[in-house]
């Protein structure tokens, strides 16, 4: 059997700790499917001193360094699993300057920079892999890179927030307002302390800007990814989202549109209704799933855990073996592809249908003014329902409109010119309807 390969481990935490156990515990397997050990040679913390669990007391503790730079620079292959912006961009590219293939679960690093490590990584000629950092342990970098390189991916509509996805599911099942299930997401450990990243849709418009370069082979960053998160969507939301047949998910939504005949692409991460009978409407709980269409595959649904530490540690583990084998066999994975350098088209121009609920006056005409204002802006209507709803007071209807697929933009201009008729008295939601 060739030397041993010299592992660097960038962080020791919830995902660093699992991946450090399993090279230990799995070490004859993983090295049989490498074709030579992986050897750990440190792993970078930022107190070697402060007690870990699984780690002080073991064969681990002793290879705990605070200097990660030093670390980067021994080794065959650098697994960065500490998050954040800085030092793990700096180090990563000590790392590939020094010859290291990277693995890295960075979804926050790659949508912020990531063309600056893949084209160091080029340079250099070493791998760059980042299963992890999209949808946890669900095999979706490697197959929307590798398994539909001979494909044209048309769309990637993902629940890539587990938190999120939760939280929602908790309102359905019991009814919970979003606060309450929000402090028991944090009970339950899914979410952090400041659940910023996850309810404002942060986290996962990193991963949708991840997923849509991928789909695309065009540069995406998280600025180009028109983002609302889960803050504004409230139990009577969910309540009557179930009534009309629909579940609400936050999703990542990358699609190939075209505006004023320009194609482009189009990336956004909002909660939707989705009809119950999509399979993205039965995800439950933290779990994520993506489904992609693509021109010859057709639909495509990869579902599992997106996050915790042994599931995110099988997607680290797998790049690793396979940036192992390279470094074993020759020759590298894929490269970043971003020839198509499709141009990111702004947010008013997705088109999808949507749902709009309205408390209106409930005497003769009205609707007929309603319906007038949509006509006026060219959206079309697919369905109205009118209910003495439980909440609404006397006099007051409540309106619920489904469109037809209408521009951004136009069902915006609609909603501030419903919003001016003075037979409404509120616009109460406008939510998209996606995956019908
Ligand atoms: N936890 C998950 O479920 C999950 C899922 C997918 C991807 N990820 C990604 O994996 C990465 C790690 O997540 P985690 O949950 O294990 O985080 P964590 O906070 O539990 O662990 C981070 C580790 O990195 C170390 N570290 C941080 N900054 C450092 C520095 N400047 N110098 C040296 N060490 C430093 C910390 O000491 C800690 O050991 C993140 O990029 C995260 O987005 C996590
Ligand atoms: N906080 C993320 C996990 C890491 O991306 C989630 O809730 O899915
Ligand atoms: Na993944």
């Amino acid at each position: 059997m060739p030397a041993p390969l010299k592992v660097a481990l960038l962080g020791c935490g919830v995902v660093g700790t699992e991946v450090a156990h399993r090279l230990v515990t799995h070490a004859d397997e993983l090295a049989a499917r490498v074709g030579a050990p992986l050897e750990i040679v440190g792993i970078a913390v930022r107190d070697a001193a402060s007690p870990r669990e699984g780690v002080t007391g073991t064969s681990l503790e002793p290879l705990l360094t605070t200097d990660a730079s030093a670390l980067v620079r021994g080794a065959d292959v650098v697994v960065e699993v500490m998050g954040g912006i800085e030092p793990a961009r700096t180090l990563i590219l000590q790392a590939i300057e020094a010859g290291a293939s990277v693995v890295t679960a960075n979804k926050a690093l790659l949508a912020s920079d990531g063309p600056t490590l893949y084209k160091a990584a080029d340079a250099a000629g070493v791998d760059l892999y980042f299963e992890a950092a999209v949808a946890g342990a669900i095999p979706i970098v490697r197959p929307v890179r590798e398994s539909l390189a001979g494909d044209q991916v048309q769309r990637v509509l993902g629940i890539v927030n587990g938190t999120t996805n939760y939280v929602l599911d908790r309102m359905a099942t019991d009814g919970l307002e979003l606060e309450q299930a929000v402090k028991e997401a944090q009970a339950l450990g899914y979410a952090e302390a400041d659940p910023t990243a996850d309810v404002e849709g942060y986290d996962a418009a990193a991963k949708a800007a991840i997923l849509a370069s991928l789909a695309f082979h065009t540069r995406v960053s998280l600025d180009d990814v028109a983002r609302e998160g889960i803050t504004g969507v409230t139990a009577a939301d969910v309540a009557w989202a179930q009534r009309t047949g629909h579940a609400i998910k936050l999703l990542a939504i990358a699609e190939r549109n075209v505006r004023d005949d320009v194609a482009g692409i189009q990336v956004r991460v909002h909660p939707a209704l989705v009809p119950l009978e999509h399979p993205l409407a039965g995800v439950r709980g933290a779990f994520n799933a993506v489904f992609v269409e693509a021109e010859a595959a057709g639909e495509l649904m990869f579902y599992g855990r997106g996050a915790g530490g042994a599931p995110t540690s099988s997607a680290v583990l797998g790049d690793l073996v396979s940036v192992a084998r390279h470094r074993v066999l020759g020759g590298r994975g894929p490269v970043e592809s971003s020839y198509a350098d499709l141009p990111v088209l702004p947010a008013e121009a997705a088109c999808t249908r949507f749902q709009v609920r309205l408390d209106v006056d409930d005497r003769p005409g009205v609707l007929a003014q309603v319906a007038h204002v949509l006509a006026e802006h060219d959206v079309s209507i697919e369905a109205v329902r009118q209910s003495a709803d439980a909440g609404a007071a006397t006099g007051v209807a409540r309106l619920l409109i489904t469109t037809h697929t209408a521009r951004e933009s136009a069902l915006a201009a609609t909603v501030a010119a419903l919003t001016d008729l003075d037979v409404v008295r509120d616009v109460v939601s406008v939510l998209r309807v996606e995956g019908a």
